[in-house]
């Protein structure tokens, strides 16, 4: 069984302030297969954080359906983790009680929460920093925290929204490696949205690349390209020359779009 089928997704959004609607998302079709690591790439405002809230079960479309494991989606749930672009922390709570906060809120009592974080700690590699508060951590741990927070309850699925663009060069290429790693390790299936090619093409086993907006399915890549990944091989730039002359496709008709 696939792990998310998305069924000709429709999203408009009401903009009431300006009395008019929005099509965000059109008619998007899109089958993600169980440990799959899907990559959403697009231009901004394509619609790649609308068509992952809508997985997530934030927002609901106005047309289509949205399943996961199977069931369809009809708001959040513990089988899908979601890390953002900000580790939205709690600034009052020591990392091992940020990881393990929905532990907290199900009643969980203090010495199991604080064992169960620690296989996640472990995992992120922030051993050592389980004491810490949030305004102790740089970006890259504090990502690295809210990872562990959405493995802890062991999802099937992963959503993730650009969680290393306010990262530095050098931390973000770490932190693409340890994902990797812990995607291996874990097999789950993960959906990352990101604007960068280089990014896609380091993770995913897939890419699926939206046009402009209103967001439509461009084209869907399987990238077999083997691990680590080496961003100077002869395929991965063919794959990243095809990619890219998608995107300047789109630019260019979205240009004339706007000077008709
Ligand atoms: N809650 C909302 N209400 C109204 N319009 C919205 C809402 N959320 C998103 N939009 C609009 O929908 C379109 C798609 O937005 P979305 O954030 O999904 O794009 P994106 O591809 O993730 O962009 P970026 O890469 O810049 O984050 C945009 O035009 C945005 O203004």
């Amino acid at each position: 069984m696939a792990s998310i089928e998305l069924q000709n997704i429709t999203k408009i959004y009401s903009d009431t302030k300006r009395k008019r609607d929005l099509l965000a998302i059109d008619d998007v079709s899109l089958t993600v297969e169980r440990n799959e690591f899907l990559c959403l790439l697009g231009s901004s405002g394509c619609g790649k954080s609308t068509l992952l809230n809508m997985i997530a079960g934030f927002e609901k479309p106005t047309k289509g359906t949205v399943t996961v494991g199977g069931k369809p989606v009809d708001g959040p749930g513990a089988d899908r983790g979601m890390v953002f672009q900000q580790a939205t922390l709690m600034p009052w709570l020591p990392v091992w009680e940020n990881i393990a906060f929905h532990l907290r809120l199900k009643g969980w009592r203090k010495a199991d929460r604080r064992a169960a974080a620690q296989e996640y700690i472990d995992l992120v590699g922030l051993k050592g920093f389980e004491n810490h508060y949030p305004a102790e951590l740089s970006g890259g741990m504090s990502q690295r925290v809210g990872i562990a927070r959405a493995l802890l309850l062991n999802p099937q699925v992963i959503l993730m929204d650009e969680p290393f663009a306010a990262l530095d060069a050098q931390t973000k290429m770490d932190m693409q490696e340890e994902l990797v790693a812990i995607w291996q390790k874990q097999r789950c299936t993960i959906v990352f949205v990101t604007h960068s090619v280089d990014e896609a093409l380091v993770l995913g086993t897939q890419v699926a690349v939206l046009t402009s907006r209103p967001g439509r399915l461009r084209e869907r890549i399987e990238l077999d390209l083997p691990r680590p990944r080496d961003i100077t091989s002869p395929r991965f730039n063919d794959h990243k020359r095809h990619i890219l002359n998608l995107i300047r496709e789109e630019g260019l008709q979205q240009r004339q779009v706007a000077a008709a």
